[in-house]
């Protein structure tokens, strides 16, 4: 079994408001293995951010236990945190410098090499934009800043929190290539969001969560299961629905066949002499999966 690289067990946390008492995260067993891009799901309001503020310290749990590298946190965490980069909330740069400059900055805040800055720069794709003045950044390329900003460090971890909210398509684009590539280049990213295509394109592996529980965790095909139906297209789609309902198949629209054996679609049709052009498999996205889990999991307010 590969190592964990962030654990938590039965983590909580309660937040004291005028309306009562909040429950944001509640008995969250959270596992993520070293390697790749792990997603962390759930909708607005559904205890991400808090989860992610606790294991970094920015937030107290109110019970439960938490791990960074095996290291119990918050206790451990200044022994850790070397390893660890996190974009949690937009850091702040100085927009009449270049980025370039902006990281030299910060490398030398931290002790950190010069040359680690336009490694950096590179691994986001802003090499040739580091001598631009952030203020004619992008908002994409002021995400990537901040995420080339955590890679001064050389961290073997990255948790970065809704790290493409509020950009255009281009830029989501251009973070998301960003993050995939540091996952290859085996970064394990913790990367929160509630854009389920973002996770399901760029993540080996997610965590689903609704109302601050843990609804569902795996590798991203296993939460999306096998295709138990195929869409089947025929010269004659009457003639082929007539065979397969003759033959016991349940058929739905568009001559959707609800099966795990599509060898037996074939059969059928073939002994009918029907010769089908195509045999799709009807596959579930992770959105259908996240809708169903999700469904009513409104965060509410404790009595
Ligand atoms: N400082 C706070 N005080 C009181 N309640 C809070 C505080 N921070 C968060 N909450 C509540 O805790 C719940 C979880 O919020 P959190 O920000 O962790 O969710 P999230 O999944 O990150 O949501 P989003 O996708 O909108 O960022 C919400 O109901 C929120 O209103």
């Amino acid at each position: 079994m590969s190592e964990l690289v962030i654990e938590t067990q039965g983590l909580r946390k309660e937040y004291y408001t005028r309306r009562g008492h909040q429950v944001a995260v509640q008995d969250l067993d959270l596992a993520v293995p070293a390697g790749g891009v792990h997603g962390f799901l759930g909708p607005n309001g559904s205890g991400k951010t808090t989860t992610i503020r606790m294991l970094l310290g920015l937030a107290h749990a109110t019970a439960g236990t938490m791990r960074l590298f095996g290291e119990p946190v918050p206790a451990r965490l200044p022994a850790v945190v070397g390893r660890v980069g996190a974009v949690v909330e937009s850091p702040k740069f100085s927009p009449n410098i270049t980025g370039r400059q902006n990281l030299l900055l910060l490398s030398r805040s931290i002790g950190a090499p010069d040359t680690r800055v336009d490694a950096a720069l590179d691994t986001v794709g802003l090499g040739g934009r580091g001598k631009d003045r952030y203020k004619g950044y992008s908002l994409g390329m002021k995400q990537r800043l901040a995420i080339a900003a955590t890679l001064l460090k050389d961290p073997q971890l990255l948790i970065l929190d809704e790290p493409t909210n509020g950009l255009d398509p281009a830029g989501i684009r251009e973070v998301r290539d960003t993050i995939r590539g540091l996952g290859e280049r085996g970064v394990t990213v913790l990367l929160s969001s509630h854009i389920l295509v973002e996770v399901q394109q760029v993540c080996s592996a997610a965590t689903i969560i609704g109302h601050g529980r843990m609804l569902a965790s795996g590798r991203v095909e296993e939460l999306v299961g096998s295709s138990t139906a195929y869409r089947v297209e025929a010269p004659d789609p009457a003639a082929a629905r007539q065979v397969l309902v003759d033959a016991g198949f349940r058929v739905g629209e568009g001559l959707v066949v609800e099966t795990d054996e599509p060898a037996g679609v074939t059969q059928a049709l073939g002994t009918a002499g029907i010769w089908l052009t195509e045999l799709t498999p009807v596959r579930r996205d992770l959105e259908s999966v996240f809708l169903e889990l999700t469904a009513g999991t409104q965060m509410g307010v404790a009595e």
